[in-house]
């Protein structure tokens, strides 16, 4: 049996929750559950001790207070699959199923702490506007973000429209993708339709979320792929535990196309949390060429038989890419380092090391000049 990919005429293709992204693996992983009697469903928001969760029941309203220990990183949240009692009032969500992705950010700069974005997320959607410069630098970021989490990047130039030349508009198309190795590139224009149907056709096997800069076009894209009339549909009416009708939004959509978007608020300009393999991930075309350096633990700055200096010197690697590299992995020490205490001893230990080095070799030189 293939896992990754149900059949499509598997039992669960025709359970209530298939939409929602329930399939063979989260059946099975969810039979210990099921035998106790809890139900399965999948969390579209989470608010101050509380969360909906889509059930084939419908939605419930239920408890968090045991699936809020004190790791924020292991809080439930958005697009997690979990369990919950059947009656009670409140009910309570017992547990929640391994997650497959979690999308992590850095919660400050100042106080680095990581916290639970999206949880089982599939395609990341990256909006990249086209009304202004391309800034790489912070496409490969939200790429490491992303590539961190076990999601697939899909990077989406918006906008498109504003670029008429189909020949500038390629060159734009090639610079993004010298830039994301890995991930596919597209451009779309979501106010003139343009390119948003072979988006949705990408997204319509899994979760997504869309990620970017305030004004890069998201609600926008989001509103395209949805469709207007679906957004207040899902903007659902229920009855709370006071039995009033209270008007909550959900943060998880199923698309009109197939696949279910999470769309949450702390998801726009997220900041890396620890993600040291996202950053290799992303800058991956330095790493193939690292292996052909002489040296295995070349710092491609002056030894000899460097292949990445040879890439950057023959025009196939952009000078750029290496100092973004570079640049994000200082970052990502950084934020290690805030959180690992021993990491920051170590950091400290090397810096003295190299500093007596250093001088020592000036007291060497000195000597010898003296
Ligand atoms: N020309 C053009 N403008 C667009 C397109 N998509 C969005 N815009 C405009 O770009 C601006 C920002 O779009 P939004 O969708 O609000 O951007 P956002 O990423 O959701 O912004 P935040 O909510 O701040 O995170 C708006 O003025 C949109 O009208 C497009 O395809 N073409
Ligand atoms: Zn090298």
């Amino acid at each position: 049996m293939n896992l990754s990919s149900p059949s499509p005429l598997s039992a669960t293709s025709s359970h209530p929750l298939a939409r929602y992204g329930w399939d063979d693996r989260w059946a099975a992983e969810f039979a210990s559950y099921a035998e106790t009697g809890l139900l399965p469903g999948r969390v579209v928001r989470v608010d101050r001790g509380r969360c909906d969760l889509v059930t084939a029941d419908g939605t419930v309203h239920a408890d968090t207070a045991f699936v809020t220990p004190h790791d924020p990183l292991r809080v439930i949240c958005t697009g997690d699959w979990a369990a919950v009692e059947p009656h009670g009032n409140p009910r309570y969500v017992q547990a929640y199923l391994p997650r497959r992705t979690s999308l992590v950010r850095s919660t400050s700069s100042t106080r680095s702490e990581g916290q639970i974005l999206a949880a089982n997320v599939d395609h990341a959607i990256i909006a990249v506007p086209l009304s202004a410069e391309l800034d790489l630098g912070r496409l490969e970021r939200f790429l490491a973000l992303v590539w961190e989490s076990g999601a697939q990047p899909l990077v989406v130039l918006t906008k498109a429209d504003l670029i008429p030349d189909p020949v500038g508009l390629s060159y734009l198309v090639q610079d993004v993708e010298a830039a994301a190795p890995g991930a596919r590139v597209l451009a779309v224009s979501a106010t003139e339709d343009d390119g948003v149907e072979p988006l949705a056709e990408l997204v319509s096997g899994g979760t997504s979320v869309l990620l970017g800069t305030s004004g890069a076009g998201k609600s926008t894209l989001a509103n395209a792929l949805l469709g207007e009339e679906v957004m207040d549909v899902q903007a659902i009416r229920e009855v709370d535990g006071k039995g009033r009708h209270t008007t909550t939004t959900r943060n998880l959509l199923v698309l009109p196309g197939g696949g279910v978007l999470i769309d949450t608020p702390g998801l726009r300009g997220v900041g890396m949390y620890d993600a040291g393999a996202g950053v290799d991930q992303t800058f991956s075309e330095i790493a193939a060429l690292a292996e052909d350096c002489r040296f295995h633990d070349c710092a491609h700055e002056t030894e000899p038989g460097c292949a990445v200096r040879a890439a950057i010197e023959d025009g196939t690697l952009p000078h750029r890419r290496l100092e973004s590299y570079r640049k994000l992995q200082r970052e990502n020490q950084w934020i290690v380092a805030k959180t690992d205490a021993r990491l920051r001893a170590e950091i400290r230990d090397d810096y003295k090391r190299k500093h007596a080095a250093g001088r020592a070799a000036l007291r060497a030189k000195r000597g010898r000049q003296g």
